[in-house]
């Protein structure tokens, strides 16, 4: 049975090995054994503290099939995304250059390096086996974090946000990094995001132009890449888009893949959770019902499973004792359920930004 929990140092090897895997490579997952044992100690760290308001936590989870005893994928939410050093994007802004004497008027699109979101609650760092793509597993492991969130609001930013990773060509390359980043570090998209995954991102404020990019000087190849995800992360866009996520003004500034974000109360995952008393039924006694999110409600032994959002007419959650083995909950305890399907996909700007 599949189920989301937090990482343990038991995961190292694992962890390592989806590290390895992710298409393409991840800043917040580092294929490198001593990082990422630094970052299974933080989350621990984060999980076993009390805290008030978010910080500098990481908070990493893994999806488990646990009869088996296997690590299937892993994602993470930040806290904030610039709890310790700034988070940085470009964000698209457009200039009017004007002359009245000559009756010109252009609008030109730029990108100018921003810190805006580091308030951000950041979810990140997923990678996933691939035999499970596309499966209701896929969904748990990336919404998962909202069910934690929604259970500890005091813990994260009021704004959560996703930053795709951006378009790639056939060759690997990024356009936008080849047009942009690449005249200021003579390194390879590859070779500089392993470098911001594996060392201090400081060099990013030293080197990086410090001012606003004209789209119209770019190669067409890296203007079309703004705000395009790369191919293998189109699915999980949109899940997200039909989650209650918008495409923000700020891309990354090495391959200016999406960012999007969303107030979290908006999210379907929030609107639609609920908590209910669980009640322990034999497997054949459970009747048909949709497939759900449930979580129990503990926080370093956090556990979130896909079951059948069946409930009794008093509004009791019915699970066979399996799946309440999982959760690690009693007949009585409470259960915080949201239905795993989501309405189709509105593809917008966040109406907010101006
Ligand atoms: N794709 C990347 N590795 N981007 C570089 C890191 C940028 C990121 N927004 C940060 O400040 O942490």
């Amino acid at each position: 049975m599949l189920v989301i929990r937090p990482v343990t140092l038991a995961d190292l090897p694992a962890l390592e090995q989806l590290a390895e895997h992710a298409v393409p490579r991840l800043t917040n997952l580092p294929a490198n054994r001593d990082r990422l044992e630094e970052r299974i100690v933080r989350s621990q760290e984060a999980f076993e503290s009390e805290i008030e308001y978010p910080g500098n936590e990481h908070y990493m989870f893994v999806l488990a099939d646990d009869s088996r005893n296997e690590v299937l994928g892993t994602a993470t939410i930040r806290a904030q995304a610039g709890a310790a050093e700034a988070y940085y994007t470009y964000r698209q802004e457009t200039l009017i250059h004007a002359s009245q004497q000559l009756n010109v008027r252009r609008e030109v699109q730029t990108l100018a390096l921003s810190h805006e979101a580091s308030d951000a609650t950041l979810l990140c760092a997923l990678s996933l086996d691939p035999r499970y793509k596309g499966t209701s597993a896929e969904s748990l492991l990336r919404r998962a974090r909202l069910m934690f969130i929604a259970q500890y609001p005091e813990r994260f930013s009021r704004i959560l946000a996703v930053a795709f990773p951006g378009f790639l060509d056939s060759q690997n390359e990024s356009p936008f990094w080849e047009s942009v980043g690449r005249h200021f570090f003579a390194r390879s998209f590859q070779e500089m995001n392993h470098i911001a995954g594996v060392r201090s991102k400081s060099f990013i404020a030293e080197v990086m132009p410090q001012f606003p990019l004209y789209l119209p000087l770019l190669t067409p190849q890296a203007r079309a890449a703004i705000g395009r995800e790369h191919p293998a992360h189109e699915e999980a866009l949109g899940e997200m888009l039909a989650e209650g996520f918008v495409r923000s003004r700020h891309v990354d500034i090495f391959d200016a893949g999406p960012i999007v974000k969303a107030e979290r109360e908006r999210l379907e995952t929030f609107r639609r959770a609920a908590w209910h008393p669980v009640r322990i039924r034999p497997e054949h006694a459970l009747p048909d019902a949709e497939p759900a999110m449930i979580a129990n409600q503990t926080l370093s032994d956090f556990r979130c499973i896909v079951a059948r959002y069946a409930l009794s007419p008093t509004g009791q959650l019915m699970l066979s004792p399996q799946h309440a083995a999982r959760l690690g909950v009693e007949e009585g305890r409470a259960v915080l359920a949201a239905p795993l399907s989501l309405p189709s996909a509105v593809d917008a700007l966040d109406e907010g930004e101006m």
